[in-house]
Parts: structure tokens; C-alpha cells; sequence
């Protein structure tokens, strides 16, 4: 039964669905680093919120870990390259705190607009100073988005409604889209020197980090008001508190922050700054939004082998893993058989496929091919990380899907590009689930491809089989199947045997030395 840990604060349900799936479930919050590094190597799966870093030391203690579930959307808590190195996939769930976020966005508009907090802080404290708190409308003013994704579409929608102009600036948002969002695309400069209000949502990247620098801030318009439900590190703290101290920025309010838990920082206490702990998805509604989704997610995941929304893998929904499974199994196979026969180095791989295969998923059996082919060469190779690992190799990769009739209902071929030119092998599924070899370096050799096996390369001459079988039996191997093809008549052959036990050095060496025998080579397929 496989085990997860919720390690962030979660919503019940979380718990309840992995439960109802048949997964054993600990949740443990608070833990430190040590303690997490400690306990890791039981889980096959994490989930978490922000609190948890997933940093390169947890993950490699995480030596049964398959998947990595983030109940939110920001996944900069998890080192995703060491998870995908270590073939671990991470997923996050995109939608489920959008509209609670957008809200809280909207919410801090309206705090700074009117001052809440401050007006709220004086009046408790019985001061009643009417005229201290003179706001300023939404209505006719523009907002300048950073972002217009899913959290910057939803906060434009609202804001239209409140009668702001809204204009975006994003790199990715096309003028089609802009459109229908009913924003302006302007540049960043623009954006700066036309807004009443900015708010981020944007991911923290390189492109991001200081988007607010001290220099964009000075060309922002003065009075300008600031908002931040995104991440900390889009805005220059310091320069933002030199900038609310000046008064040429009339408020700022920050959910996020650059060090959190933000526990002092010099923008504490400074007129017309507003700040609330990362509350952006606190909502009942999105963290049980949340919780459901990665617990689905994950469960699906570790039962089905279906895929949603992962970071670091091609998506396969729980109805496609059924149907893709006998096609990835096929495809490691065929990879792991090129992998093996293959020495030189790959250059390039393309991944053909026809008949009803041509309708499937291709990325998914791409993955398996690669995974095969790299698996020959290390143990920790699997579907997640065999693609970045192929691309880090610089390893070509090809994908091309056939629309034309075949001899078979269904076939995937792989050709390898190696520096003595292509080598190409191909498979077929018997019954739409049993993998099946149909061609190897242009010979026709049907073979299933199993446990262990002898592939030899030899002159197509009488008498090379029983010489073949009789050395064999001397050494006590016995021969399970026997599978033979041929270029021409008495050209070169190919022989496909699958064998009960290990065929030792030895011997391998004895038969290479039989005459006409070109190559000999054992194989072992999982
Ligand atoms: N405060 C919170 O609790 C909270 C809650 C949810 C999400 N978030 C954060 O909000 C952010 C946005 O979430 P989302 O769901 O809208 O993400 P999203 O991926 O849907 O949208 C992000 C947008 O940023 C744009 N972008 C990327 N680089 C840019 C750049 N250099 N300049 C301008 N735009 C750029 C992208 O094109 C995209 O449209 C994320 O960082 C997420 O982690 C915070
Ligand atoms: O990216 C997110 O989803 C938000 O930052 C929410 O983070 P949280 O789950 O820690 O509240």
C-alpha cells in the first residue's frame, strides 16, 4: 500500500480521500529539515503547501518518493531539477486558489484606497479622526496588472467591474486574449508611468525577480499603490520603504514577502503600508478546492499511473494510463533493446508511431523509450527524468506520428541516430496488450521481449543452429524460445533466444568463436 505525508497544514479532506483510495496517510507539520530528511525514505508520496522546502537534500533522502504534490500553485518550495533527476514528479494544482487569491488582491485595493486598516487601528483606539483618512475612488482609475494569467484575468474581470481601466503588462498575453480580458497590452514602462494601482501576478523567475526595481518604482506615477499576493522578490523592499517614506508611492500592501515567515522587516509600521501573513488562498473554499485536487492527483498518481497537472512530466489521465500502459511498456522495451545493442553513441532518437497507436499520447511513450534506452547505462533512470536527462546529453528527439496503413493494427518504431548511422527496431502489441518485437536493424524477427535473452548475428549458412543449440546444452543453459530472421537467403541472420538462466562470459566468448558468428550479445529485459 503506498504511504504519503501531508506535511503542511491541509485541509481534512486531503487525508480523507487518500484514505478512501487505500493510502496510508501521516500527517506531520512543523517538522524541521533533519526531521524531514529522517523520516522521507518511508513516503511514496509528499504533499505540501509553502511551509515545506523540498530543497536537494530532502529529495535525496527521499529514496522511495514518486510523487511530490503541491496543494497551491507556487512550487518555488520544491527543487523540481534534483526531483526530476531523482525521477520524482511533481504536480501542483493550478486553479483550485485563483479566484480566493484574485480576492485578496481586490481586498488589499480596497485597503489601501481607503486606508482600512489604519481608519480600523484609530478608531478602536478611540480617536475617531474623521479627517485623517481622506481615500480615493476605484472608479475611472487604472489598474496596471504585472501578470495576466489565471489570477491576473480573474482580478481584471473584478476590477472591470468596479469600472477601472485595467491594463496588462505580460509578455505572453496575445492581443486576442488581451481582447477578450478586456485589458490593454502595454509595455512595462508604460504600465509604470500610466497606473493608479499595480498588482503582481507573476511567477518569481529570473524575467521577475525586482520587476518593481528601485528604478521602476521612480517610474511609477506619484501617489502610485502597490500590491503584492504574488511572490516576495518582485518588489525591492528597501526601495518600495524609500519610496513610501518620500511619499512618491502612496501605499503598498504585501502578502508576500521576500524572507518568510516575515517576522520584522523595515517596511513594519510605515504610514499607508498594509501586510497580511501569505493569505492569499486562505479560504475554506480553496484550500478545500486544493486539498481535493492533490489528493486526487497524487492518488491517481501512485495507483493509476494517471498524470495531472505535473511540472516535470507529460500529463496521462487515469482513462488514458490503462490504454497507454501495455504502449509504454512496449516502448521501454524497445528502448532498453537498442540501449543494449547499441554502443556507439546516440545522437538522436525519433519515436515513430502508426495504426492505432498514432492516436494515443505520443509523449508518454516517448518517455518509456528513452527510459529503456538510458537504463542500460544507470540504475535511476525512469519515465520523469530519462527526457531531461536525454536533453542534457544533448540526445535529439523526434516524434513523428504516421497516418498511413500498416501490416500491423498497431506499431511504434524507434530509430536510434548513432555516429555509424541509424539503427532502427519496432514492436507491436499482440491483443492490444502484449508487447511483441517486429523488426530489428531491418530484419523481420517477431520475439516477445522478457527476462533473458541471446541475441546472436551470424552468416545465414546450414548447420549453425544445431552447433548453436549443442553448446548451449554442454553448458546446461536451456533455451525457453527460439525466434529467427534473415536480410536474404543465406545472408545474415538474426537469432532471438530467450534463456532460463545467466549465460556466463565464457561461454558467450565459446559461441562467439563459432564459425559464421558475427556477433553475440546478452540481453535482459525487465
Ligand atoms: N499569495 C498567495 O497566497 C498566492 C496564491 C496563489 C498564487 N500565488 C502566486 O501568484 C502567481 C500567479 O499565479 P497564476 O495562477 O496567475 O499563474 P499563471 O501562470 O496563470 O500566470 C502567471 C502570468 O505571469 C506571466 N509572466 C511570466 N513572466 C512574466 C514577466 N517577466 N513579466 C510579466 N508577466 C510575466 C505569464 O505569462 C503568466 O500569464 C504565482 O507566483 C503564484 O505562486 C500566490
Ligand atoms: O502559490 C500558492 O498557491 C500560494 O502561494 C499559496 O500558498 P499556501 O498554500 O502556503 O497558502
Amino acid at each position: 500500500m503506498p504511504k504519503v505525508l501531508i506535511s503542511d497544514q491541509m485541509s481534512p479532506k486531503a487525508a480523507e480521500i487518500f484514505r478512501a483510495r487505500g493510502i496510508e496517510v501521516d500527517e506531520i507539520t512543523g517538522l524541521t529539515k533533519d526531521e524531514l530528511i529522517k523520516i522521507i525514505g518511508h513516503y511514496d508520496g509528499l504533499a505540501v503547501r509553502s511551509a515545506t522546502k523540498a530543497t536537494k537534500d530532502v529529495i535525496a533522502a527521499a529514496t522511495n518518493l514518486k510523487v511530490i504534490g503541491r496543494a497551491g500553485i507556487g512550487v518555488d518550495n520544491v527543487d523540481i531539477p534534483s526531483a526530476s533527476g531523482a525521477g520524482i514528479v511533481v504536480m501542483n494544482t493550478p486553479f483550485g486558489n485563483s479566484i480566493t487569491t484574485a480576492e485578496h488582491a481586490i481586498a488589499l485595493m480596497f485597503a489601501l484606497a481607503r486606508q482600512l486598516p489604519e481608519a480600523d487601528a484609530s478608531t478602536q483606539a478611540g480617536k475617531w479622526e474623521k479627517n485623517r483618512f481622506m481615500g480615493v475612488e476605484l472608479t475611472a482609475k487604472t489598474l496596471g496588472l504585472i501578470g495576466a494569467g489565471n489570477i491576473g484575468s480573474i482580478v481584471a474581470d473584478r476590477a472591470l467591474g468596479l469600472k477601472m481601466k485595467v491594463i496588462a503588462f505580460d509578455p505572453f498575453l496575445t492581443p486576442e486574449r488581451a481582447e477578450i480580458m478586456g485589458v490593454t497590452k502595454v509595455s512595462l514602462d508604460e504600465l509604470l508611468a500610466q497606473a493608479d494601482f499595480i498588482t503582481l501576478h507573476t511567477p518569481l523567475t529570473d524575467s521577475t525577480r525586482n520587476i518593481l526595481s528601485a528604478e521602476n518604482l521612480a517610474k511609477t506615477k506619484p501617489g502610485v499603490r502597490i500590491i503584492n499576493c504574488a511572490r516576495g522578490g518582485l518588489i525591492d523592499e528597501a526601495a518600495l520603504k524609500a519610496g513610501l517614506d518620500s511619499g512618491h508611492i502612496g501605499g503598498a500592501a504585501l502578502d508576500v514577502f521576500v524572507e518568510e515567515p516575515a517576522k520584522a522587516s523595515p517596511l513594519f509600521n510605515t504610514p499607508n503600508f498594509i501586510s497580511t501573513p501569505h493569505l492569499g488562498a486562505s479560504t475554506d473554499e480553496a484550500q478545500v478546492n486544493v486539498a481535493i485536487q492533490v489528493a486526487e492527483q497524487m492518488s491517481d498518481f501512485l495507483l493509476t499511473g494517471g498524470v495531472t497537472n505535473a511540472l516535470n512530466v507529460p500529463s496521462l489521465s487515469a482513462e488514458e494510463a490503462p490504454r497507454l500502459r501495455p504502449y509504454m511498456q512496449l516502448a521501454e522495451r524497445l528502448g532498453s533493446l537498442v540501449g543494449q545493442l547499441v554502443t556507439e553513441g546516440v545522437k538522436g532518437v525519433t519515436v515513430e508511431v502508426e495504426g492505432a497507436a498514432a492516436q494515443l499520447n505520443i509523449k508518454p511513450i516517448t518517455a518509456a523509450v528513452l527510459a529503456g534506452l538510458m537504463r542500460t547505462h544507470s540504475d535511476t533512470v525512469n519515465m520523469v527524468n530519462a527526457p531531461y536527462l536525454a536533453r542534457e546529453r544533448e540526445i535529439e528527439i523526434a516524434e513523428v506520428r504516421h497516418d498511413r496503413e500498416t501490416d500491423y493494427h498497431t506499431l511504434v518504431r524507434v530509430t536510434v541516430k548513432t555516429p555509424d548511422g541509424d539503427r532502427t527496431v519496432a514492436g507491436t502489441l499482440f491483443g492490444m496488450t502484449k508487447p511483441r518485437l517486429t523488426e530489428i536493424f531491418g530484419i523481420t524477427v517477431e520475439a516477445d521481449l522478457s527476462g533473458r535473452m541471446l541475441y546472436i548475428v551470424n552468416e545465414d549458412k546450414p548447420g549453425f543452429i544445431g552447433r548453436l543449440g549443442g553448446a548451449l546444452g554442454e553448458a546446461g543453459v536451456n533455451i525457453g524460445t527460439f525466434h529467427l530472421g534473415r536480410r536474404n537467403t543465406g545472408s545474415e541472420a538474426i537469432l532471438l533466444l530467450s534463456v532460463d538462466d545467466t549465460i556466463p562470459d565464457p561461454l558467450l566468448a565459446s559461441i562467439c568463436r563459432l564459425p559464421g558468428v558475427k556477433t553475440v550479445k546478452a540481453l535482459t529485459f525487465a
